[in-house]
């Protein structure tokens, strides 16, 4: 089965072992849902899976691909392939940029001609529903839903077989929450892609994946192991 897959990854920060020996992986077409407690290290495994943070021990695969190593020794042919969307846009985003540049970034860092870049830019707003009034706006001018919208777009630019979306409902009213998942699901029926949902709400979990991970019950398991 083609998968996004953490092998027994092991990250501390300073003397904090955040995660230990963790291992999970995305199928192609699946959701996958992950919870733990605040402070649990689901994030960081999102870092990891997303190939922008390394790991002390243990590795990450693609497809059979494995990867070891941060960000910046990771070919872009892999890195785009993983999708990802964190929980807050302005915190995901350039204040200076408006909407248009934002959802562009990944396309023009990957060296796209301009006139691709506008056209998949209309194609991803369309998708997004984001209009063209607010793609020339900057974030300040623009309501969260709408920045995260153009969040969503731009995690989708490069077409990922895999999504990574941290939190990336949890700030958003209910019916943007519903569009985010309805854009998701329509594209994974497809593309095939699989995703991965970290939340800390069980109800959306339950509903949403076809199976929830739960990140501590996963190194309680390591540590009766180790026992
Ligand atoms: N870059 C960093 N440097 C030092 N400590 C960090 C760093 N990133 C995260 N941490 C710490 O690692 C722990 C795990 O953080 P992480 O954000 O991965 O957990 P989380 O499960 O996503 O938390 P939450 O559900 O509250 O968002 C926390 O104690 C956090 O303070």
């Amino acid at each position: 089965m083609t998968s996004l897959a953490a092998h027994d990854v092991t990250v501390s920060y300073s003397r904090q072992r955040v995660l230990d020996r963790v291992s999970l992986h995305i199928g192609s077409g699946e959701t996958v849902g992950l919870r733990g407690p605040s402070g649990g290290g689901k994030s960081t495994l999102v870092r990891v899976l997303a190939l922008v943070q390394g790991a002390d021990a243990g590795h990450v695969s693609i497809d059979g691909t494995w990867v070891a190593g941060a960000r910046h020794r990771v070919p872009a042919a892999l890195r785009t392939r993983i999708g990802v969307l964190f929980q807050s846009p302005r915190e995901a985003t350039d204040p200076r940029l408006r909407l248009d540049d934002i959802i562009s970034e990944p396309l023009r860092a990957t060296g796209h001609p301009d006139a691709a870049v506008r056209e998949r830019v209309t194609e991803l707003a369309d998708l997004v529903g984001l209009t063209a009034d607010l793609l020339i706006r900057r974030p300040h001018a623009v309501s969260d839903g709408q920045l995260q919208r153009a969040c969503l777009a731009r995690a989708l630019a490069h077409r990922p077989s895999y999504l990574l979306c941290d939190e990336a409902t949890a700030m958003l009213d209910a019916s943007t929450q519903a569009h985010v998942a309805g854009v998701l699901t329509d594209y994974q029926r497809e593309t095939g892609a699989g995703i991965l949902v970290v939340s800390h709400d069980h109800a959306l979990l339950t509903r949403w994946a076809d199976r929830v991970v739960d990140l501590q019950t996963q190194e309680r398991r390591h540590a009766a192991t180790a026992a």
